[in-house]
């Protein structure tokens, strides 16, 4: 049978990995060649995205400099993107999923399965929910996570780099890898789904402390250390809230390897730094910075400080709590090495 594949989301990310199915649904009997995208429409420089993306096979915004495949072709219709799709791409900022949940439910094939790329989790009235699971409840489809040290710039320029997919059904995990592994983007595959999240989703508000600490211009070491204990925090609060969370996870490309990159090229280290050297809002500076671009690291900081301190654990995960303190309580951002 067929598989069809379908992008939902055209960002930074989005469209850099747009870039890879594109190419490699060629390499396979079993895939249509045809991608859709979804594509949140809006107007640059007084064009419509979506007909430069079909007309220049090129997103100008969010991933310029880059060509896409000519079969990727940008659809501002979400429900018809995935209408008949066997395979779904999730690669949305997490603030927006649970909205295109809402928009898709009921609305895609039941033989459908689903990838996750987003580094996040949602938090509703009733605590937080990983987005895999959100994906599965509310589509009734199972969904696997792909993360990893992938800064989207460099894996569209093509230079070497690994990912991890979780899966919980290995076939699954072995047809996704077949969209997604090429020689300089090398898939691992794991059976730890629920890790695979954890590790993209949190390693970001590690980033806001890596960003802080080049502000302050506190060195290497210090860096290493922000690193080191952001990786034990990691580990320590998926494996309180999820007991089959593998430690090996921990030491794949979506682990202490993104860790790495992050803190050192990612956006949220770069906007947290400025936030030491402007003193300005992490939201006015996202702004200025990030050209449309989202930063992910400062509400999932507010969101695990909400759960930790609801359950009164704040004390347990110091780097956490003082990376969001220093986002949202005005804390100064030398409180960064001190209350740790
Ligand atoms: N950029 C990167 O280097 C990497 C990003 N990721 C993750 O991928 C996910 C997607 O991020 P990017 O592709 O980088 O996005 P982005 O931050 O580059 O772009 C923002 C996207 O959100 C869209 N958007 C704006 N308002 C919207 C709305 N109301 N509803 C739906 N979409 C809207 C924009 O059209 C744009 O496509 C995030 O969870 C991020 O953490 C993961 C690995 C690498
Ligand atoms: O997830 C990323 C790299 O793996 C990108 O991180 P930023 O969102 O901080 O740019």
């Amino acid at each position: 049978m067929s598989e069809k594949v379908a992008l939902i989301g055209s960002g930074n990310w989005g469209s850099a990995v747009a870039r890879i199915i594109g190419g490699n649904v060629h390499n396979f009997d079993h895939f249509d060649r045809e991608v859709k995208m979804w594509v949140f429409e809006e107007q640059v420089d007084g064009r419509s995205l979506i007909d430069v993306i079909n007309t220049e096979h090129e997103n100008i915004k969010y991933l310029p400099g880059i060509k896409l495949p000519e079969n990727v072709v940008a659809c501002p219709d979400l429900v018809k993107t995935c209408a008949d799709a066997t395979m779904l791409v999730f690669v949305v900022p997490h603030q927006f999923v649970s909205n295109v949940c809402k928009q898709l439910k009921g609305n895609v094939p039941s033989n459908c399965k689903a990838i996750s790329l987003i580094k996040g989790v949602d938090v509703n009235e009733h605590g937080f929910q990983l987005i895999s699971n959100m994906i599965q409840e509310s589509l009734g489809i199972r969904s696997c996570v792909l993360s990893g040290a992938n800064i989207a710039t460099e894996v569209a320029e093509g230079r070497f780099c690994e990912t991890t997919i979780g899966y919980r059904n290995k076939s699954d995990g072995e047809l996704f890898r077949d969209i997604f592994h090429t020689p300089y983007f090398r898939v691992t595959i794991v059976e730890d789904v629920i890790g695979v999240e954890l590790c993209g989703a949190l390693k970001n508000i590690v980033a806001i402390g890596g960003g802080l600490v080049d502000g302050l211009k506190l060195g290497d070491n210090t860096k290493a250390a922000i690193i080191r204990i952001g990786l034990c925090e990691m580990r320590k609060f998926s494996q309180m809230f999820y007991k089959d969370v593998k430690d090996t996870t921990f030491f794949e490309s979506c682990g202490v390897a993104d860790l790495i990159t992050t803190c050192a090229g990612g956006r949220n280290r770069k906007v947290a730094e400025a936030h030491v050297t402007t003193g300005k809002p992490f939201d006015q500076l996202e702004q200025e910075m990030l050209n449309g671009q989202k930063l992910q690291g400062t509400s999932t900081a507010k969101d695990m400080y909400n759960i930790l301190s609801k359950k009164g654990l704040c004390h347990e995960f110091p780097l956490m709590t003082t990376i969001y303190r220093i986002c949202y309580e005005n804390l100064p951002p030398s409180r960064i090495v001190e209350d740790i």
